[in-house]
């Protein structure tokens, strides 16, 4: 079962929805005014028509008048309905706009550690997929639900007006309504909630298999992935069947109690002009109000389904809110303090078992050691990407998970291989993580990376286009553009996971000296895969097997002839 990004709670669905009704209330009241309005134009039509029978039953016919009013109505409705939409469907633009920019900001805002356990997949499917959802309900299932709704209650209302007594016919259908839809919404948002989780796989696993194609390909595990693909599209169809399967159990009731009161209607109205207490007139327009009851009532049980599964996607996209970085903690000082360090990626499999290392400021640390005994994660928890276990990790006292992300940035900041190059200006790829900088502050970081060259070549400056379809840039320029966002960003501390270890040698070469400035008066706490960056180091930690076996000058290990030494001895690549 796979960990998800947590589900927003009926209530925060509704406090958002309420919260956007009040800043759009303005346009929510006209359009519901709108709507109002063509709903009242449709019931004056039936009245007509009552008493067009009443005029033709006492021998005075008038049909032109009538008939011109009739048809005057209809279309005034039809103009109305028409602008009501239009007004619908503005509203919910701009609602599911600013929806957006709320998600796309938590979603920037959610922790790596958190994004890497839910899979990229979940979070793209609720930007995507629960997105759209959203959109439809706000354009289509929101006004065509009010539609229906006031419909259903103003024609209520008019049979009321015009006949209490045929009016009682309405009261079978209530039981039947009651009933059948209880029976409907206890079960039906548990099966939504399945469904779009279903939804959600098979996107994470589309999107795992297309990122990892080559890799499929070369390890002949295309089949698998297709197969894998097949069996959770199986299981979200079975999922969709299955709440069809619901409605349509549901159906035959609504549509029971839509029949069953014009039966009824009709034996009462028989019996009420036997005994002269409602006219032809009446009846015929108690009828046609019934009549017209049944297409806003079907209108409603399904835009009602189409809602909840909207209501359930809008949980969805909530749910990334409040799950970022708890924003605790001012740290007092530089100094890196870790605490009996435990970590695990899995419930059951820890990776590091106890850590404890002082990191002074200033300080250059090498950490080295075999693959897998757990370098990197040490290196992540350094730098506040995840949180530990148990134990803590503290800069200045302040546990460096718990730091708000902008002041995270100016503390410790993590410099891994992978670059990305996002489409986008120069300028809005090296102001990424938003910040205060002016033209010359972005200058003078590429200037401090080595970049200056390559940038005054650059057709539009800081304007240019890069990333996909746009100017194509070199590994080394990439891992160059994120040192400047590291300059930019200032911190203090900066953990480098091998950094360069991507590049050809002449590019690494080239890196390393812009590295060697930008690092100047840092702390610098390196994983180190080439033994001469451990050398240089004023420290050397040596990782095996997810504890800390030996950690000192690089000098005294050699010389007491440890770990280390043996690690330099066999010359046994430090990956
Ligand atoms: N995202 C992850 N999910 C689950 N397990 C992981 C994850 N990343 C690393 N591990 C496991 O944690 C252990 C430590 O990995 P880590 O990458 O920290 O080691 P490392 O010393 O940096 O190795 P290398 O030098 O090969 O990068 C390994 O057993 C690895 O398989």
């Amino acid at each position: 079962m796979p960990v998800r990004l947590p589900l927003a709670t009926t209530r925060a669905a509704r406090a958002w929805l309420r919260a956007a009704l009040r800043t759009h209330r303005a346009s929510f009241v006209t359009v519901i005014g709108l709507f109002c309005l063509a709903a009242v134009a449709g019931l004056v039509g039936p009245q007509v028509l009552g008493h067009l029978v009443d005029s033709a039953v006492s021998g005075h016919a008038d049909i032109e008048l009538p008939a011109l009013l009739f048809v005057v109505l209809l279309i005034v409705q039809a103009a109305l309905k028409r602008v009501a939409r239009v007004r619908a469907g503005m509203l919910g633009e701009q609602v599911l706009a600013e929806t957006r920019e709320r998600f796309v900001g938590e979603a920037l805002r959610l922790p790596l550690s958190t994004v890497e356990a839910a899979g990229t997949g979940d979070l793209l499917s609720r930007a995507t997929t629960d997105a759209d959802r959203i959109d439809h309900a706000v354009r289509n299932a929101i006004p065509q639900i009010v539609v229906a709704g006031m419909t259903v209650l103003l024609t209520v209302v008019a049979m009321v007006v015009t006949s209490p007594l045929l009016s009682l016919a309405l009261l079978v259908a209530v039981p039947l309504l009651y009933f059948s839809s209880r029976w409907y919404w206890s079960r039906v948002p548990a099966r939504i909630e399945r469904m779009l989780d279903a939804w959600a796989d098979v996107q994470s696993g589309l999107h795992e298999t297309a990122d990892g194609a080559r890799t499929a390909e070369a390890l002949g595990l295309i089949d698998s992935r297709v197969k894998l693909g097949t069996r959770t599209l199986g299981r979200a169809v079975e999922h969709e069947r299955g709440l069809r399967r619901l409605t349509i159990r549901w159906v035959p009731w609504m549509q029971l109690s839509q029949v069953l009161p014009i039966a009824v209607l009709l034996l009462l109205g028989a019996w009420a002009y036997a005994q002269g207490l409602a006219g032809l007139g009446t009846i015929t327009t108690m009828a046609v109000y019934l009549q017209a009851l049944g297409a806003p009532l079907e209108e409603l049980l399904w835009w009602t389904e189409d809602m909840l599964v909207s209501g359930t996607a809008l949980r969805r996209v909530l749910g990334v809110e409040g799950t970022d970085r708890p924003g605790r903690g001012q740290p007092h000082g530089r100094e890196i303090v870790v605490r009996e360090v435990r970590y695990g990626y899995t419930a059951g499999r820890e990776v590091l078992h106890g850590i404890e290392l002082r990191i002074p400021p200033g300080e250059r640390l090498a950490i080295v050691g075999p693959s897998g005994a757990g370098k990197s994660t040490l290196g992540r928890l350094l730098a506040g990407v995840a949180a530990p276990r148990s134990g803590s990790v503290t800069v200045g006292g302040a546990e460096v998970s718990e730091l708000a992300e902008d002041v995270l940035r100016g503390e410790v900041l993590l410099l891994t291989q992978e670059h990305h190059v996002f489409a986008g200006s120069l300028r809005e790829n090296l102001t990424l993580p938003a910040g205060d900088w002016t033209d010359a502050d972005l200058l003078r970081a590429l200037t401090a990376v080595g970049l200056a060259g390559w940038f005054s070549a650059l057709p539009e400056g800081l304007g240019t286009r890069l990333g996909a379809g746009a100017l194509a840039v070199p590994a080394a320029v990439a891992q160059q553009l994120a040192l400047a966002r590291v300059v930019l960003a200032d911190p203090h501390t900066v953990v480098l996971d091998e950094a360069t270890s991507l590049l050809d040698t002449s590019s690494a070469r080239q890196l390393e000296r812009s590295l060697n400035g930008v690092l100047e008066g840092r702390t610098v706490i390196a994983i180190a895969h080439r033994l001469h960056t451990a050398a240089a180091a004023d420290r050397v930690a040596v990782v095996e097997d997810g504890r800390i076996t030996e950690l000192g000058p690089h000098a005294e290990l050699l010389r007491a002839g440890g770990p280390y030494a043996r690690l330099v001895e066999a010359a046994v690549p430090v990956y």
